[in-house]
């Protein structure tokens, strides 16, 4: 069952992990937006499909307080020097929760025929039980999870300008993902706040 009405702050998952939503944060997220569809140098992501090398639709960017080289579907990016907006929305973030992020990836939905399939972030590289902090800015999209083994799903809607933080044992044991939607024109740029361990 699909629970879209979960209160803000409590826990979307019902064990094995711990997904916050913090509902909308940012005062301007306008401008936000405006600015990271501009100024990102945006690019496609690569991804292995049946052993070969593909485009996705979906772009993405990775920024992070070093060079950090960062592999995940078997493509390795370096991150980019932090820009003014990255690092202002890196410190909101941080400071609300406690929490000091070292890098960002970032993804650009240009409309709903654009979506991300069901995976972890489990690289090895984020170490066990990681704080994952997601920035959603531009059009709503539902997010959902599912548990590796039970196959419980639960789900909500990002709203603009809001936060959803990823706790515990979330990797671990629940799968995420951002299901297409025909009826989604606009686009939507997601930011996920990461600490790379090494
Ligand atoms: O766009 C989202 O909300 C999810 C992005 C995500 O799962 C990721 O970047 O690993
Ligand atoms: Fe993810």
């Amino acid at each position: 069952m699909i629970d879209l009405f979960t209160p803000y702050g409590s826990n979307l998952l019902p064990y094995d992990g711990e997904v916050n939503y913090y509902g909308p944060l940012l005062s301007n997220p306008d401008v936000y937006l405006k600015a990271l569809l501009e100024k990102i140098p945006w690019q496609h992501d690569q991804v292995f499909v049946n052993g070969a090398l593909r485009n996705t639709k979906r772009k993405v960017a990775w920024y992070g307080n070093e060079r950090y080289r960062y592999t995940y579907s078997g493509v390795t990016r370096e991150a980019q020097p932090w820009t003014a907006e990255l690092l202002e929305l890196k410190t909101l973030v941080g400071e609300k929760l406690g929490t000091a992020f070292n890098s960002c990836l970032l993804n650009l939905y240009s409309d709903g025929s654009e979506g991300m399939s069901w995976h972890s972030d489990d690289e090895a590289a984020l170490g066990k039980n990681t704080t994952i902090a997601s920035l959603s800015l531009g059009a709503e999209r539902k997010f959902m999870l599912k548990h590796k083994t039970t196959k419980e799903t639960r789900g909500i809607v990002l709203q603009h300008g809001s936060l959803l933080v990823m706790r515990g044992e979330t990797q671990t044991h629940w799968l995420h993902s951002v299901p297409p939607s025909a009826v989604i024109l606009k686009p939507r740029v997601n930011l996920t706040f990461r600490t790379i361990v090494e």
